[in-house]
Formats: C-alpha cells, structure tokens, sequence
C-alpha cells in the first residue's frame, strides 16, 4: 500500500494550479482578504512619496547644526511652518529653520530634523540643545522604501491585512486575484438521509456534506452541493459526469472500498478517468482513490481532480485534511505553503495503533508557554465515531512501525482547522 508522505507527493505534483491569466477575477479592497493574488502589482508611486519627517520637531540644515550641543546651542529663525498634507512654501536658507511635523514634507535647504523634545522655542527662533543630531537624522527619504515601478507584491500571496494596507496605499483599488476552484461535493449510499428527514431504522445522516463544504470553504474554494446519491450505477455515474462538468474538483464520499456497491472506482473508469491511487497506508483513511480527468468536452475543457473520499465519517475529514486540503491550496494559485502543518508536541496520554498503517489520533493541540501538547480526545478512535472528532484540531501521527507512544514523548502532530492561541500555563 502507498505510504502517506508518497501519496501526498503524487497528488500535488499531479496538480496544476489554476492559470492566473485566464482564471481571475477582479476584487475591491473590502472583499479581498484571504483571496490569492493573481497578477504583480507594481506602482507607479515610489515610498514615501517625498522626502518627510519622522517627528514632530525643526527642519533644519545640517551644516547649521553641526556644532550645537546643551552648553552651546544653536539659534535658528523659524520662517516656515509645514503641517503633514502641507507643501512647504519657501526655501530655508542658512541660519533658518522651518517647524515640521510628522509627515510633513521637508522644505528645499533642509537635510535633518531636530526633535521638538531637544529645543527650546523662544517666538521665532529655536534654539537646538543636542549634541549635533546626526546628517539627515528622523528624514524618511524619498522612495528609500520602495522605488516606482519594481515589483510590490508578487504573485501567489494571500491577501492578509498587511497587504491590503499596502495595496490601498498603492492605491490598488481593483485586485486581481484567482477565481475560487469550484468544489463539488456529493455523498454516496442508500442510507443517507438529510439532517431533516425522519431516521428509518438502518438510515444514516449524511454529515460528510457538512463538513467537507466547511473545509472546502474554510481552504478559500466554493464548495458545490450536489447533494445524495444512491449506490446505484448508472444514478451515480450520471451525477459524477455533471460533477466534472461543472467543477475544478470532486469530492465524494462512500462507495470507495471492497463492498458489492462501491461503485465509485468503476465509474471514474467508465468516464475516462486515470486513477492515480486506489489506497493509502493511512488509519482511518485507507480506501482513497485519487484520480483525474484531463481537460475535454466532458469537463467543459478544463482539468479536474477527484478525490473519492472513504464513508467513515472520521475517515472523510482525515484523508480531507491530509491530502485535499494541500491539493486544494495548490490548484487555488498559491506560490508555496500547500503542504500540511506538521508540528511536534508532547504528547499528554500513551497513545497506540496496530503499526500497520500510518495512524492518526485526534485530539487538542495547546500551545503552552511555547510549547505544544497533544491531548488525545476521549473515548473511541473508530472512523465511524465521529461524536469524539469535535474540538479537534490535531491529529497525532503514529508512524507504522511504532505502535506505542508514551506519555510525555515527543510526536508529530498535523495542526487542522483554526489557528492556536497560545496559552500561559498560569491561564488553564
Ligand atoms: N472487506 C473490507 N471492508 C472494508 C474495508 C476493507 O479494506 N475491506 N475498508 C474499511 C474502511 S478502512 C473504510 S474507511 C470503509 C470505507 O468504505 P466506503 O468508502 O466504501 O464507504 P461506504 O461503505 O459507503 O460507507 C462506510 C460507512 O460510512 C457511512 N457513511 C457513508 N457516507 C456517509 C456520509 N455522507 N455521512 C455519514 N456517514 C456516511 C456509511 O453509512 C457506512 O457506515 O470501508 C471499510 N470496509
Ligand atoms: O481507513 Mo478506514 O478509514 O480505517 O476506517
Ligand atoms: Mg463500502
């Protein structure tokens, strides 16, 4: 059986993220955190835009200066006042200084501010207490953070705060970002019903939709809800062509095992498929298919992967994490960081698996005092108990081979869902 970190190697080195020239759309600043740039932004503005100061003080030449320190100051008259959003009227000469203010530009003859903290002010004149300030000294210079038309921002970032802080200083207004990869999501199995149908006895609730369209939302990808779809072939196989008509990626979930009604394998053949990986030596999460249609007719000329992902409710969310989610990050036009967060923490239970396949334990991570602990979540750890899965966000690996960790060892764990806040002990 394929080994997990090799299975995640096929699959992203499978993916082609989503051409930016012909998969963007344009945002405004207000709807684009979190959206992937699509394009360079270059500016036409250098930074700062003009020579201004950094303090609240005296414009003044640095030859006038020079010299001044407490028992000798300087005397400068002032002949100018520069208020930020102000352009300096006049020339300062030798001898003169001009009142500044942070941000306000500084006027033609001057090289350095002097802080108001170190003058003294009497009517027009200043006097200078320092030991000569230094050439230039609380000047931003002109374009000595950034100069016009070289590269701002590259390609295959996420928008975050701060880039939206520089995109609006740029006065980017209109961004160009990937469009979202559109994410069908089906469920398979004559036993599901809908959260809302009464429960006849043998019927299960289809809660993989839920949560895969939460993961597929929360990854920055639309998630598409196809809806149930009974084990029957020609039912299903109607509803997978739709799916790889319409979308970028297809998740389903059921029908990918042993059992006389897994279907999905056989389909995905029928329609043309090449199917990359039939299982992975992972616990839960064994039966994963992965398989891809090239771009055609059938596919609306685009490419389309597929991820056939195990019923087991615990299974679908695991191999979703492990290998969709990387995917996904991928394809969204991401430069780099697809690949799944692995962090080591202290594990606060002994932990088993069988070591035969890689195996996953979920649980809560904390990140105490700088370091992380694992706790491991109550009860069973059954693929099919997915009563236990709520509050994780980690998932400890236990590697094949090595059936036993214990208490207070050190283990991999692979970080899902919200990011940690980081906790003092004194705060549990
Ligand atoms: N003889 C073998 N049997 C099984 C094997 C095996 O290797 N040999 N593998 C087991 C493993 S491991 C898994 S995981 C499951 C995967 O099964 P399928 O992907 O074929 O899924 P189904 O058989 O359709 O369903 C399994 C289980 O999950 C429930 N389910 C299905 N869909 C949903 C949904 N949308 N929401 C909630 N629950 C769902 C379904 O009712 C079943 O109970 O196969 C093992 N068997
Ligand atoms: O691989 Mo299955 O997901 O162990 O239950
Ligand atoms: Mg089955």
């Amino acid at each position: 059986m394929l080994p997990a970190n090799r299975a995640e190697a096929m699959i992203l080195d499978l993916v082609q993220p989503l051409d930016g020239k012909r998969n963007g759309e344009v945002v405004t600043l207000l709807t684009a955190i979190d959206r992937i740039l699509a394009a360079p932004v270059v500016s036409q503005l250098d930074f700062p835009h003009w020579d201004n100061s950094a303090m609240d003080g005296y414009a003044v030449r640095y030859e006038d200066v020079k010299t001044s320190h407490a028992e000798q100051p300087v005397a400068l008259e002032i002949v100018e006042e520069v208020r930020a959003g102000q352009a300096p009227q006049r020339e300062i000469k030798p001898g003169q200084a001009a009142r500044i203010f942070t941000g306000g530009i500084m006027p033609s003859g001057t090289d350095t501010v002097v802080m108001q903290e170190h003058t003294k002010r009497e009517g027009d004149r200043v006097f200078v207490f320092t030991a000569p300030p230094e050439e230039k000294a609380f000047v931003r210079q002109g374009a000595s953070f950034y100069q016009a038309g070289t590269p701002l921002l590259l390609p295959g970032i996420a928008l975050q705060p701060p880039e939206l802080a520089v995109l609006a200083a740029a006065q980017c207004t209109q961004i160009k970002v990937y469009r979202r990869p559109q994410v069908a999501i089906l469920s398979t199995g004559d036993e599901l019903i809908t959260p809302d149908q009464p429960l006849q006895l043998g019927q299960i609730v289809d809660s993989n939709q839920y949560a895969l369209a939460a993961l597929v939302a929360q990854t920055g990808a639309e998630p598409l809800h196809l809806g149930i779809f009974p084990d029957k072939p020609h039912i299903l196989r109607r509803a997978i062509s739709q799916a790889i008509a319409t979308a970028d990626v297809v998740l389903s979930s059921g029908g990918v095992s042993v059992g006389d009604y897994d279907y999905v394998e056989q389909i995905l053949a029928e329609l043309g498929a090449t199917i990359h990986i039939r299982a992975v030596a992972v616990k839960p999460g064994k039966p994963l298919t992965f398989a891809t249609f090239p771009a055609s007719a059938a596919s609306k000329h685009k490419p389309v992967l597929y991820f056939g992902l195990p019923g087991n409710p615990v299974s679908a969310l695991v191999s979703f994490w492990r290998f969709v989610q990387p995917a996904l990050r991928k394809l969204s036009g991401l430069a780099h960081s697809w690949g799944p967060m692995f962090v080591q923490a202290r594990s606060q239970h002994d932990l088993n698996s069988d070591g035969q396949r890689e195996t996953y334990l979920w649980g809560q991570l904390h990140l105490i005092d700088g370091c992380y602990e694992f706790h491991l979540a109550d009860g069973s750890h059954s693929s099919g108990n997915l009563i236990n899965l709520a509050q994780t966000n980690g998932l400890a690996v236990m590697p094949i081979g090595q059936p036993a960790i214990a208490k207070g060892e050190t283990i991999q764990v692979l970080q899902v869902g919200t990011p940690l806040i980081p906790l003092a002990h004194s705060q549990l």
